[in-house]
């Protein structure tokens, strides 16, 4: 059963808005943002381009601060960055002089926790990623798909109990997002991660997600939530794109789509 809404959620947006300050301008990047995502939640973002998603994510990130309203993580408001929040992007960052495990661990000396215990456990989650064979590799020898493999075992290494993912498969072929869209979300499920994760994919963000949000843009709202229901919400990506009311869903989100498309044109 979902908690009542006087429990603290895992995070919580009240009333967020943002506006990017220069010398010139003030742009307002997102406007009156409401959100509650429990604990395990995995909601996904979608929207056009410049609406505000990855704004939404530096905000719960802590690296930035919103301009109006709070966003709180277990009931606290969030005033900078910390491990208990992890961040996996697009591009991988992985330093070709490093071999893998010490790509992973890098990411624990800058957290200030390395341990015996935490290395094992890094050494745990790159095994249950399939990457132990390449432990001492370097990054250059290996796929796009493996080296994001290794980013997130980097960013799970510090056991955050958020991970926020933006677009980390935009980069990646068709195949090798499919595969990897599974491996992580079912190793989020079995650590109980809560997640929100950005992507233009329309369809990953069904197959991946418990809550669809559609923004608007200029300034970035939330123009529409898409609740996806058992057992499309359980089943891995790859199963959930074959389950009957799959299409009906991506109908609904292609509509949304459409109307806060159509609504920005001109712009
Ligand atoms: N540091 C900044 N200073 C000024 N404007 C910014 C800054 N970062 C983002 N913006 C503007 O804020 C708006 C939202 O940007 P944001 O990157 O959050 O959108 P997005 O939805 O993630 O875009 P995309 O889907 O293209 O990645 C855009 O118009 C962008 O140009």
């Amino acid at each position: 059963m979902k908690q009542i809404s006087s429990t603290p959620a895992k995070i919580e947006l009240g009333h967020v808005t943002h506006l990017y300050l220069s010398t010139t301008r003030a742009f307002m990047a997102v406007q009156d943002i409401n959100l509650r995502v429990e604990e395990g939640d995995f909601i996904c973002l979608v929207g056009p381009s410049g609406c505000g998603k990855t704004t939404l994510l530096s905000l719960i990130a802590g690296l930035e601060k919103p301009t109006a309203g709070k966003v709180r993580i277990d009931g606290r408001e969030v005033s900078g960055t910390s491990r208990q929040v992890g961040y996996m992007l697009q591009q991988d960052y992985l330093f070709n002089w490093r071999s893998i495990e010490d790509n992973v661990f890098l990411g624990l000396d800058i957290q200030g926790i390395r341990t015996k215990e935490t290395e094992e456990y890094a050494l745990h989650l790159l095994d249950e990623m399939e990457l132990s064979d390449v432990r001492k590799s370097s990054p250059q020898q290996l796929s796009g798909g493996m080296r994001q493999r290794v980013a997130l075992v980097r960013t799970l290494a510090c056991q955050p109990d958020v991970l926020l993912l933006d677009e980390p498969f935009s980069a990646l072929d068709y195949q090798t997002k499919l595969k990897l869209e599974d491996l992580i979300f079912s190793t989020l499920r079995r650590h109980k991660k809560t997640a929100v994760l950005v992507t233009h994919d329309l369809s990953e963000s069904i197959a991946m997600g418990d809550r669809v949000y559609i923004f608007s843009r200029n300034p970035g709202r939330i123009n529409s939530e898409i609740v996806v229901p058992s057992p499309i919400r359980d089943a891995l990506p790859f199963d959930a794109r074959n389950h009957d009311g799959f299409q009906d869903l991506f109908h609904r989100v292609w509509k949304e789509m459409e109307v806060v498309s159509d609504a920005t044109k001109g712009n």
